[in-house]
């Protein structure tokens, strides 16, 4: 396609949202009008599915679930009464909870302000959150974030050790919509012990945000935390930014969480439209279902050009890889759908793997975040004319150019800032987006059978090292891996066994292995 004809077809694609200033480009995927209409009536029929789940159909069928993501940005849409109230009264007590806190009347006891907030949480339950304070969390907020989203006990150490001496005003959120997943606890665990060590009080300094009955929600009670905010059972806890999951760390560090909501609900009504090439979500679907054939067979890349942006493309793996990465479709058969993401920011990405992308395996279709305004103040020039914003502008199309002449396919999406309505539209953009394509490919967007598989593996394994402890202790001597395996019952576990013992020993915890550790089945075990 010569220039002119680009240009021609840049334009015939381009949309536009006029209240958000927000440009989708689906101009450098190459896909022809017979594409387009071949997938027609495939779109009709997803948009009369997401019609059907707006409405309160239950639109997860294997957890019996409706889903209601797009009625906390619009209450208005809730199909009971009773459901509006909840998302609006939620939304009240966290706005005046945030309020309490900044202004010391929810205060810790033993200094007049909270001034750090210590979240813990995993999947859906931190990654928005993380994407968000990264986004737009002020450069002095009101209260500063930390994260534990992970049962590392480093990790946790190191957090506790930014915080430091100001875990006495220190609020923690423990998020966990299940209330019952193991990080989340043991991080809690982890916190509430530092929390003993310098006799504080837990419970005077912690909210949780949780599934209302659930585990965590009765332990809230039951000690008299601070407060607690409910996570509905109709909302995923990848599309749960827009709920007290987000909304409230959100709130407490000042972020303008309404902004995110008329943001969100602003590009809702746009991807409602039935109407592909006038819906920026079924644009966005049907570039992604022409790169990877409708069977995710090309990744997707998310260069977001804005470091505030950086934990986007992190964000968008858990929600469009848990959602669209299925092994059978609606109907039980074996289709193994899904899309690969991955990506961190441009220009930064660049210099580190471009290289592949422009040259390499050509297995993916970029995804360009392009953001015009620079900064706030004005720009000093770096050369004459230039300012280092005209570099960042440059790299973008240039990387654009490239990969389109080599024949690698690409999205942009231009923002005019990184602001709470932008940052809420981009969650609502892709939260639709992928909506959409799951009816594409007819698979359900909102279960996640396949995450227990490893849950339960892990139980398995725990449940293991009790066992051959106690084995190993009664034993009184050291034993080989084969016989501790068989003594414990479980001949054919010598391998898990093997690397419980080993990790046990490097940590102090009574276990000892003797003899070559190049030659695992030669080692003996045992326990003082
Ligand atoms: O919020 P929670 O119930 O603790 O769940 C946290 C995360 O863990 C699970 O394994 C799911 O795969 C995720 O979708 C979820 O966001």
């Amino acid at each position: 396609m010569d220039a002119t004809a680009l240009w021609q077809r840049y334009q015939d694609w381009l949309y536009y949202h006029d209240g958000l200033g927000l440009y989708l480009d689906i101009s450098r995927m190459r896909f022809d009008d017979e594409f387009v209409a071949s997938l027609l009536p495939k779109f009709d029929h997803a948009f009369k599915a997401m019609e059907a789940l707006e409405q309160g159909a239950i639109a997860n069928p294997d957890e019996n679930r409706m889903v209601g993501h797009y009625w906390l940005r619009d209450p208005d849409l809730a199909p009971t009464p009773d459901l509006k109230q909840e998302i609006v009264e939620t939304l009240e007590n966290i706005e005046t909870f945030a309020q309490k806190v900044h202004q010391g009347e929810v205060k810790p006891p033993q200094t007049p302000k909270f001034t750090d907030i210590l979240s813990i949480g995993i999947g859906g339950s931190a990654l928005g959150p993380q994407f968000v304070a990264e986004a737009l969390a002020p450069e002095h907020p009101a209260l500063n974030i930390h994260f534990i989203d992970n049962s590392d006990p480093t990790g946790i150490d190191r957090v506790l050790a930014r915080i430091g001496d100001r875990l006495n005003s220190t609020l923690v959120l423990v998020i966990s919509k299940s209330g019952g997943t193991p990080e989340p606890r043991n991080g809690m665990i982890e916190v509430r012990n530092a929390f003993a060590t310098q006799n504080l009080e837990f419970a005077k300094q912690a909210v949780a945000v949780t599934g209302v009955g659930s585990k965590l929600d009765q332990q809230a009670h039951a000690e008299g935390w601070l407060t607690t905010f409910p996570m509905a059972d109709w909302v995923g806890g990848r599309t749960s930014e827009l709920s007290a999951v987000g909304l409230l760390p959100a709130a407490l560090q000042g972020i303008d969480i309404r902004g995110m909501l008329v943001g969100a609900k602003e590009m809702d009504i746009a991807t409602r439209k039935p109407d592909v090439k006038t819906n920026p979500a079924a644009l966005l679907a049907l570039a992604w279902y022409y790169a990877g054939n409708g069977k995710g067979e090309k990744d997707m890349v998310v260069l977001p050009y804005k470091d505030s942006l950086l934990l986007f493309s992190r964000y968008l793996q858990q929600l469009v890889m848990e959602s669209l990465g299925k092994e059978k479709d609606l109907d039980g058969n074996l289709v193994y759908q899904g899309i690969a993401v991955y990506g961190n920011k441009g220009s930064t990405d660049q210099h580190a793997y471009v290289q592949q992308l422009r040259e390499g395996v050509p297995n993916f279709f970029a995804t360009l975040i392009e953001v015009l305004k620079d900064r706030s103040a004005t720009s000093i020039e770096i050369e004459p004319g230039v300012t280092s914003g005209d570099y960042l502008s440059g790299f973008l199309q240039g990387t654009r150019q490239a990969l389109y002449e080599n024949h690698r396919d690409s999205i942009t999406i231009t923002v005019p800032e990184v602001n709470p309505q932008i940052v809420g539209a981009l969650i609502a953009l892709y939260d639709r987006a992928v909506g959409l394509y799951a009816s594409l490919v007819n698979i359900n967007a909102y279960h996640q059978p396949g995450v227990e598989a490893g849950k339960k593996a892990a139980a398995v394994i725990l449940d293991l090292q009790q066992q051959i402890i106690q084995v190993l202790r009664n034993a009184g001597q050291p034993l080989s891996l084969e016989t501790l395996a068989q003594q414990a019952g479980v001949p054919d576990q010598t391998e898990a066994i093997y690397k419980i013992l080993r990790h046990l020993a490097a940590n102090q915890r009574g276990v000892f292995l003797e003899g070559d550790l190049g030659k695992p089945a030669n080692l003996m075990a045992s326990y003082k």
